[in-house]
């Protein structure tokens, strides 16, 4: 079966290939790729599309718990207690220092989320509303004319996006030129004024093809506006898209042929970088060669900018900031950057990756991420992205495939692309006769040129620096040191559930309370402090992951949250203190990380206090009165040391870690009050760092977060 992910996607499918073009049968992976657009664009383009399915977090405010269980006399005044974990007694609260707590109190901290089925709406292939509903109740008119445009009379339609539908229009009177304002023929993009794309307000796309105008491998537009209930962009009409030449040539194309296209290709998104712009969607369908039997049927063309975006702000010419939305997935799930999964702000290293699996795709028909169906499908597809070494990805390609992918995908945000040496990888592809080539490669040459020999050592030398993706995933622990006065901390690890008592009655004695908790091969690690600022604490070890009963209970007592862990075989350990600053509590247990909620609990004054995971689930504690003025997440598949780079020079600073088996999430806060110290420090290691913290006690670093999970790849 092709890959089609529903029958609005077959009914999506671009109209050129189901009228006008005859393929080989098709295969099973031979589907354009969909695009996925945010739920909110940045650019405001867009908005709302791919809304509406696949979320289906609930989240249910809790009625008021069971009578909370006498406290015993041999729970008072101890600061630590242990619940058993005997899920009869699992109840049973030993400890309570003065019970609080009155039921408007209670109601209002409990917000408890137990909702454990959300899934990434930006994964589900939700129809974008718009032009298809539209196009039955607007027919297409039959005569365009807009602005100071000629009139042209409708013909065969030339393709259909999520947003747009393509025709050929012919000028009625004069025009005598193949392209240009003068052209007998144009390319007319019809764009529904209700659909999402517009919302009654011309098309983003417009705005960057006015500032685009004229820009090298880009078609030209010459006439814009609307007519009845349509916005038309009158442009240069274009041919086939790589995608058809893919497919007319039995799926498959030449390494010259790629080659020249990667050439091709690179030199128009260099043009399109230097003007401030990324373009977001790079594949195959965007990719379109010149009017068949014209002087340009060689020559690529870029086109669909709907989801182009600003790299560069063009009042200050400064590289955009740095930022991560794991909620907003921009793209084509096949092509996309892994940056782009992840949410990361657009820049240009970004249209490089893409077209790296572009390249790559046609080459070798098939990328191996391509499968993958249901709500789940871009975290899958990332993950397997994450995965694949480049090794592996261009095993059976020249060269120069591997190395292009390697150099682009381990790009910074905002470097620089050295694009003449990019040009240069392919060009021992080439076949030398220029006039045999099956594209024209008039702009890669002028790249090319600027290229010299002594440059080239040089950046080869610091890619060589330069982390590739190996392909290997890897688990470790990950521990996070906080500069602070000297303070008396203690840590245990490889504890069993049954000598968690002794550790803790024995930091009890010491005047150490918990302030962090981790699990790894289902044992526990423990850091106990004498600076945490707690007068009580108590914990519960349970067999689920989290026990609601218990939290509420406690929450009662005015006791909040302040670590928690759980084992990948479902067990948790909650630890509760009194002392904390908070003033309202809530959690959410989920499988996948819930950005979402977390976003919304943010807009309610919330932040992240804690979070863990079991297995591949999370469960994170957020708290009114935190102490941070701003909160940000980064979420990767490896240790993203690119982004706590980047948030640590904003003032961030990680105070909550956890990792599943795939995936590391760290939780960066603002804090309200500097201290004089902020220093932070890292570190990744296989077994538990304790030669490691000795050295950062040392200096005055302590343990600030601890979790054991995915890093490196
Ligand atoms: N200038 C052109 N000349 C010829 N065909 C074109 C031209 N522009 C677009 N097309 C055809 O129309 C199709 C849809 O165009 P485009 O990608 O711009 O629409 P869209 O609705 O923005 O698509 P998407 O859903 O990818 O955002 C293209 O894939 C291509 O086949």
């Amino acid at each position: 079966m092709p890959e089609l992910r529903s029958g609005a996607r077959k009914a999506r499918l671009r109209n050129k290939q189901l009228d006008d073009v005859v393929y080989p049968s098709p295969q099973p992976f031979d589907q354009p790729e969909e695009k996925v657009l945010p739920a909110q664009n940045r650019t405001g383009r867009r908005v709302g599309a791919g809304r509406g399915r696949g979320c289906n977090a609930k989240v249910v405010a809790e009625g008021p718990s069971p009578t909370p269980a006498k406290p015993t006399a041999a729970g008072r005044r101890r600061g630590v207690r242990p619940i058993k974990s005997d899920p009869a007694a699992q109840c049973e609260i030993h400890e309570v220092d003065g019970v609080g707590g009155a039921e408007e109190q209670f109601f209002n901290r409990v917000e408890v989320v137990a909702d454990k089925n959300l899934v990434i709406e930006r994964e589900s292939a939700e129809k974008p509303m718009g032009v298809e509903e539209e196009a039955s109740t607007s027919p297409i008119p039959e005569r365009v004319q807009v602005g100071s445009s000629p009139v042209y009379k409708i013909e065969r339609k030339l393709g259909k996006g999520g947003f747009g539908q393509v025709f050929v229009g012919r000028r009625v009177t004069g025009g005598t030129d193949h392209t240009g304002p003068n052209a007998s023929e144009v390319a007319l993009k019809f764009e529904h004024c209700k659909s999402k794309g517009c919302n009654y307000s011309p098309p983003y796309e417009w705005q960057v093809y006015s500032t685009l105008n004229g820009c090298y491998g880009v078609p030209g537009v010459h006439h814009k506006g609307r007519q009845g209930d349509y916005y038309i962009l009158v442009m240069d009409i274009l041919g086939p898209s790589l995608w058809d030449v893919w497919n007319s040539t039995g799926q498959a194309m030449s390494p010259n042929m790629v080659a020249c296209i990667a050439m091709e290709a690179l030199s128009i998104l260099e043009k399109l970088h230097l003007k401030g712009f990324v373009h977001g969607d790079v594949k195959p369908e965007n990719f379109l060669l010149g009017q068949p039997g014209t002087a340009d049927e060689k020559k690529l063309f870029l086109v669909d900018l709907g989801l182009a975006s600003r790299w560069k702000d063009a009042s200050s010419s400064k590289h955009v900031d740095y930022d991560q939305r794991p909620d907003i997935f921009r793209g084509t799930v096949r092509y996309a950057s892994v940056h782009a999964h992840l949410g990361r702000t657009g820049s240009r290293r970004d249209d490089l990756e893409s077209l790296a699996y572009t390249l790559i795709f046609l080459l070798k028909g098939r990328l191996p991420w391509q499968g993958y169906q249901g709500d789940k499908k871009s975290f899958l597809v990332c993950k397997k992205k994450v995965a694949t070494s480049p090794e592996l990805l261009c095993c059976s390609c020249p060269p120069p495939f591997k190395q292009f992918l390697e150099i682009v995908a381990s790009m910074k945000f905002d470097e620089e692309p050295n694009y003449p040496k990019l040009v240069s990888l392919f060009e021992s592809l080439i076949e030398p006769c220029m006039s045999l080539l099956p594209i024209r490669i008039d702009g890669a040459l002028k790249v090319g040129q600027k290229r010299g020999r002594l440059l080239e050592n040089l950046e080869e030398n610091e890619q060589s620096k330069k982390k590739v993706r190996l392909g290997t995933p890897s688990t470790q622990w990950i521990s996070v040191y906080n500069a602070r006065r000297p303070m008396k901390q203690r840590y245990h690890f490889n504890v069993s559930d049954s000598r968690l008592l002794h550790h803790l009655e024995k930091g009890r004695d010491d005047g150490l309370y918990i302030s962090c908790v981790a699990s790894a091969a289902n044992l526990w690690a423990l850091i106990m402090d004498a600076g945490t600022g707690f007068s009580a604490q108590v914990y519960e070890l349970s067999d689920s992951f989290l026990h609601k009963d218990y939290i509420m209970r406690l929450w009662e007592k005015n006791f909040y949250i302040s670590s928690l862990s759980g084992t990948a075989n479902g067990n948790s350990l909650v630890v509760m203190s009194k002392g904390t600053s908070y003033t309202q509590q809530c959690y959410k247990v989920s499988d996948s990380f819930p950005f979402k909620w977390i976003n919304k609990k943010w807009k309610e004054g919330f932040q992240v206090t804690s979070m863990t995971t079991s297995g591949s689930r999370w469960g994170v504690v957020m708290s009114r009165n935190s102490g941070y003025s701003d909160q940000v997440v980064e979420l990767d598949f490896l240790y993203p040391s690119e982004g706590i780079h980047w948030r640590w020079e904003s003032g961030y600073r990680i105070t909550s870690t956890a990792a599943t088996p795939d995936q590391a999430a760290f939780i960066l806060s603002l804090p309200k009050r500097r201290t004089m110290d902020d220093a932070q420090e890292t570190l990744r290691t296989s077994a538990f760092p304790s030669t490691h913290v000795k050295e950062k006690w040392s200096k005055n670093l302590y343990i600030a977060s601890i979790c054991y999970g995915r890093t490196i790849c």
